[in-house]
């Protein structure tokens, strides 16, 4: 388990974390999601002693990672995998931090073949490609065998065997009962990798919750209706927080009112409606709507419309 309380980093003027407090809990894969410059990766590295808090405390299982006696067989991390640059094959960087750590060989051995180095393991690392080095950077995270797992967008360059390998490895460690803590910037993988989510905005937490309960909470529930008198429906459910959307002829989409009173609605004023389906949000939309005020870099084109003044326009 990772406990944070009103865990801080202030760099000069800014305040990259803000007194975050969280819970990581074990037997789940628990995502950490947030736009650039949130402050993910802040608080992934003061949960593995990399950085210290400005104020606020994390500890791991109880105890500050620092304070652990091995503490790479209490807690595994990949921070940052283009860090491994060194001219050791995988197999020699491996054994060289199971040696430091009384891990046995055998052990390099199975995360070798855990991570499908095998066929690399005698090449030297700094030809590794990118997710090369994302499954070396697995490799060396789960070394010590750790109860606690901690990967900074691990599927970052993996192709797409590798991002499903991924995935089914985060979900076996959390069903062991280990705590996995994972972030990502690929919505629809954290949808199908994750449990539990926390998002973090500027440096401060904007949900901590069930992914299920994230979806439905704030993304906007919304439901497809065709009727053969769309515009007469649009009248009647026209309202406060109710908008429709005309889709096709005879086709709505209407948010803010759900299935149930829409056809109440459709009854008590004798309007035919012959299809009335819930549609469930994205992880992505919830994600837009839960982040929208916080995000610090904006794109300034947001759609193909919206084209740049030709040159030596205003
Ligand atoms: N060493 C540092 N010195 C000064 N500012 C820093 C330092 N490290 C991070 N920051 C700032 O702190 C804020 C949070 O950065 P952080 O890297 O934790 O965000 P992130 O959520 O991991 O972003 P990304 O998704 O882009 O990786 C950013 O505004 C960043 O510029």
């Amino acid at each position: 388990m990772i406990e944070a309380k009103g865990l801080t980093k202030v760099y000069g003027e800014k305040t990259a974390v803000g007194g975050v407090s969280f819970t990581v809990q074990a037997g789940r894969v628990t995502g950490f999601l947030g736009p650039n410059g949130a402050g993910k990766s802040t608080t992934m590295r003061m949960i593995m002693g990399l950085d210290a808090p400005s104020s606020g405390s994390v500890t791991v299982n109880g105890e500050p990672f620092a304070q652990h006696k091995a503490p790479l067989r209490e807690i595994g991390a990949l921070l940052d995998a283009k860090a491994v640059h060194t001219s050791r094959t995988a197999y020699n960087h491996l054994l060289a931090m199971a040696a430091t750590h009384s891990i046995p060989k055998s052990r390099v051995r199975e995360v070798i073949e855990m991570t499908g180095l095998g066929d690399v393991a005698k090449k030297k690392v700094k030809g590794f490609s990118l997710g090369m080095g994302q499954r070396l950077g697995i490799a060396a995270a789960l070394l010590g065998d750790p109860q606690t797992i901690i990967l900074d967008e691990p599927v970052n360059g993996l192709d797409p065997e590798g991002v499903v390998w991924v995935r089914n490895l985060v979900k076996y460690l959390a069903s062991e009962g280990r705590t996995v803590f994972l972030s990502s910037h690929l919505m629809s993988e954290m949808a199908l990798t994750a449990d539990h989510l926390i998002v973090i905005g500027r440096g401060k937490i904007i949900a901590d919750a069930p992914i299920a309960e994230i979806i439905t909470g704030k993304g906007h529930a919304r439901t497809r209706v065709r009727t053969d008198q769309p515009e007469r429906l649009m009248q009647l459910l026209a309202g406060t927080g109710v908008s429709v959307e005309v889709h096709e002829r005879e086709l709505l989409e209407v948010s803010g009112l759900d299935p149930r009173g829409i056809a109440r609605t459709a009854l008590e004023n004798q309007v035919m409606v012959y299809e009335l389906t819930p549609l469930q949000a994205s992880l992505e939309e919830a994600y837009m709507e839960l982040t929208k005020d916080e995000v610090e870099y904006h794109s300034h084109i947001t759609t193909g419309a919206s084209v740049p003044a030709q040159a030596g326009g205003k």
